[in-house]
């Protein structure tokens, strides 16, 4: 029998990976209605890096991000999963603040010399953003409207993960009929 007459009917199934588009911009001035993902600890603090820079920037999100760590859930006894992500919708009270949704991606349970190892950062990375889709989905199916998934370079300054790793582990993300198939990466960073 020839290769080609075994393979001859074999349905593969086709599946589509999430994809990846770089672009140096800084990721606060995104077109309203965009989704802005970073990674965050389960503690409820966003105490520096670009965190203190979304905290500083959207006060009221951060209180609903603070919220859902410290009160819907409790960081020592009823912790927020890792692998999970707060969709939180456009919030600030304030005039002159971009109507942003914010997403936070739970990579990491603790943060500083706490911080959970790469690989599991990285585990937690994908069902987090698989998570985000899912959420971005239903948002959308209800009516809602969601501009472009727009991400920093997550995992790379404080939780310490090289950036390729992160990316590879995006790449592989596959992505579920009518969900989001493009994440945008914005960043200022030299590559
Ligand atoms: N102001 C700014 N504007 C624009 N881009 C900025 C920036 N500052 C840094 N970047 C870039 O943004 C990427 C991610 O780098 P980051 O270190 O921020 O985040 P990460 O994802 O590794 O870690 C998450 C934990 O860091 C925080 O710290 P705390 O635990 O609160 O202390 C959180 O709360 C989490 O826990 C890197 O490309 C940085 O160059």
């Amino acid at each position: 029998m020839s290769n080609q007459a075994a393979t001859v009917g074999t349905e593969v199934p086709s599946s589509t990976k999430l994809s990846l588009t770089h672009l140096k911009r800084d990721i606060f001035s995104a077109p309203a209605g965009s989704v802005l993902i970073h990674a965050c600890n389960a503690q409820g603090s966003w105490g520096s890096g670009i965190a203190l820079a979304f905290r500083n920037s959207y006060p009221s999100a951060y209180q609903v991000y603070r919220s859902h760590c410290l009160t819907r859930h409790n960081p020592r006894t009823n912790p927020v999963r890792t692998g999970t992500c707060l969709l939180i919708p456009p919030c600030e009270t304030k005039a002159g603040i971009p109507a942003h949704w914010i997403a936070c991606l739970f990579t990491s349970a603790k943060y500083g010399k706490a911080k959970d190892p790469p690989s599991v950062i990285l585990r937690n990375t994908k069902a987090a953003m698989k998570d985000l889709l899912r959420q971005v989905k239903t948002r959308m199916e209800a009516g809602k409207e969601l501009g472009s998934l727009v991400m920093c370079r997550i995992n790379s300054g404080k939780f310490a993960v090289k950036w390729g790793r992160t990316v590879d582990v995006l790449e592989g993300i596959v992505v579920e009929e009518g969900e989001a198939s493009n994440v945008e990466v914005w960043s200022l960073d030299e590559d």
